[in-house]
């Protein structure tokens, strides 16, 4: 499973040596420019500039001059999650004298399909059993929206969050099911507007014990 430290997509945005842009276009760096979490704006910026020459369009028009830019920010705000340890959030617990599930369904989020670097976009519902230790119902929400703020599959979401939680919080259970609907199914290719896709991670009792997983999956579905 990924670590924050060393993911397959975090090694992809360190390395420059692939990028066409990078190569054609060098970049000044000035101090007073927005930096970009992480992300090189400028280099995106370059790269969307050939992308726009590339279809055909003018970059230099008035409507697209700005362009390059807007989506260098939009890239860094949609990746800013590659930069960040998800797990910070999950630091602070507390004793608690509770040992039934704890549920928060219907946490929104948007992430970035890999493949096309296109949308998806739904929901998560994370579900745990605690261990004597609870952590604010908020930072479930934010450990989803951290993560789902990188170029990855649905899959791999759903399990980073599980196995983060599982680990920070040494909960006997973890259930994640994420929903969602990816738009390279349904702007493009195939497109199947209304197809949904879930997945699910389990964990400890949720995966082991039948009874306690068809309850969390019976509150998620309530
Ligand atoms: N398993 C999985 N697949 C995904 C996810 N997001 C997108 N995909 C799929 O990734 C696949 C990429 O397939 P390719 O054949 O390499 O690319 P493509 O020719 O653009 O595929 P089509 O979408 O079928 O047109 C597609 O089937 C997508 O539906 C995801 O989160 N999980
Ligand atoms: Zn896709």
């Amino acid at each position: 499973m990924d670590s924050v430290a060393d993911t397959p997509s975090g090694r992809h945005f360190d390395d420059s040596s692939h990028c066409l842009a990078a190569r054609e276009a060098p970049m000044h760096v000035d101090p007073n420019e927005p930096k970009g979490d992480g992300a090189d704006l400028k280099r995106i910026e370059a790269a969307v500039r050939v992308i726009l020459d590339a279809v055909g369009e003018d970059p230099n028009r008035e409507g697209l001059l700005e362009t390059p830019a807007r989506v260098a920010r939009m890239y860094a705000e949609m990746f800013a999650g590659l930069k960040v340890d998800p797990g910070r959030h999950l630091a602070k617990v507390f004793t608690e004298d509770y040992d039934e599930i704890v549920l928060v369904r219907d946490i929104s989020f948007c992430s970035m399909c890999e493949h096309h670097l296109l949308p998806f976009t739904g929901k998560a519902h994370i579900a745990y059993l605690p261990d004597g230790k609870v952590v604010g119902l908020s930072k479930l929400a934010r450990v989803v929206e951290e993560v789902a703020r990188r170029p990855q599959v649905q899959e791999r979401m759903t399990q980073t969050v599980a196995d983060l939680i599982e680990t920070r919080l040494s909960a006997r259970g973890v259930a994640v099911v994420v929903e969602s609907t990816h738009s390279c199914m349904t702007m493009r290719g195939i497109r199947k507007p209304g197809s949904l896709c879930m997945t699910s991670a389990m964990r400890g009792a949720f995966r082991d014990d039948p009874a306690t997983r068809a309850e969390v999956l019976g509150l998620i579905n309530r």
